[in-house]
């Protein structure tokens, strides 16, 4: 049932002020059925704004927030029950046994699907005796993550869902994930900080800046905006206001290097106008250029 307006998550001129600080700003979003789609941004972007909206939890100050075709503010219980959320504090009542939280879902949930939870439950040593508090924080990571995708979410929010875990549960969360086929008929939003686990997982990149939109992409059709220049430039080199695109700069070994964004090879011209002796360009990785990215304006004051 996928046309070209079926949008998970259609977002029109939202905004909401919280007294003087604008969260969101006139944000138009739009995320198509399918796939796994992350969504990234500073501190303070306004990504749990954006969630609280969409789940009904909060009204916007203007425009509108639909979420699986429905208006976020009107959501019915049916309308919640096509959504799954994992969060990072994996809430589920600490007193109740593993056997019984999966029962009690299993009959909450019409679409449930046993062999989804056994096979993401597999990864973990998770037994049902267990009372949920017993659980360690991967085991009650992985533990939702089965109850999730096992309810056969139509869409799918894990917001930070791997925060705290160490790098053998991280591991075992992500290959869960993405060997769940969770990504067929499920669309999965995925917010971290994570870089590499969204170079792992997603298929889109979002960057939200100061409750705006700056990028919906390809994780690797962002990197390719970013590119890294090395220079030997005698004495301070060209002014900082003058250089296009300018991300970040730093010296090293006496070498200036510069990340810049949306710039081709015009930039070595630029470059060597401004006296740089050699000039080369190389790589970069999601992590850098988006980091890069968002700390750009991070120190900047905030919009009133
Ligand atoms: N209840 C509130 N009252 C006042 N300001 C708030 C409130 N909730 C959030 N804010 C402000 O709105 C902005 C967006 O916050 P939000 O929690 O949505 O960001 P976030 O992208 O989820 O950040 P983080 O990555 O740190 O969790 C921040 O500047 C925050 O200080």
């Amino acid at each position: 049932m996928t046309d070209k307006h079926d949008y998970v998550i259609e977002t029109r001129a939202l905004s909401k002020r919280y007294g003087r600080k604008l969260a969101l700003d006139h944000l138009d979003l739009r995320i198509p059925r399918g796939r796994i789609h992350a969504i990234v941004g500073a501190n303070g972007a306004g990504k749990s704004t954006l969630f609280r909206i969409l789940m009904g939890f909060m009204p916007p100050t203007a425009g509108e927030a639909r979420i699986l075709g429905r208006d976020s503010q009107t959501l019915t219980p049916q309308d919640r029950s096509r959504i799954g959320f994992v969060n990072e504090e994996h809430t589920l009542p600490n007193w109740m046994r593993v056997a019984q939280v999966t029962t009690m879902q299993k009959h909450q949930y019409a679409r449930w699907n046993q062999q989804a939870f056994d096979s993401v439950i597999g990864h973990y040593h998770v037994l049902p005796e267990q009372k949920v508090g017993q659980l360690s924080r991967g085991e009650r990571a992985g533990f939702n993550l089965a109850l999730a995708l096992a309810q056969r979410p139509e869409l799918l929010v894990l917001d930070e869902p791997t925060l705290g875990l160490d790098v053998v549960a991280k591991r075992a969360f992500l290959e869960s994930l993405l060997y769940s086929n969770a990504a067929d008929d499920c669309t999965v939003i995925y917010c971290s900080h994570q870089m590499e686990e969204i170079e792992r997982v997603a298929d889109n990149l979002v960057i939200l800046e100061r409750g705006q939109l700056k990028n919906m992409s390809a994780p690797e059709d962002f990197t390719a905006r970013v590119s890294h220049w090395v220079a030997d430039v005698p004495f301070k080199g060209p002014e900082l206001h003058t250089v296009p695109g300018l991300l970040e700069v730093q010296r090293l070994d006496g070498l200036h290097h510069y990340l810049v964004l949306d710039q081709d090879a015009g930039f070595e011209q630029f470059l060597r106008t401004s006296g740089a002796r050699n000039v080369q360009s190389m790589p970069v990785s999601l992590d850098r250029a988006v980091n890069a990215f968002l700390s750009k304006n991070h120190a900047a004051p905030a919009a009133a």
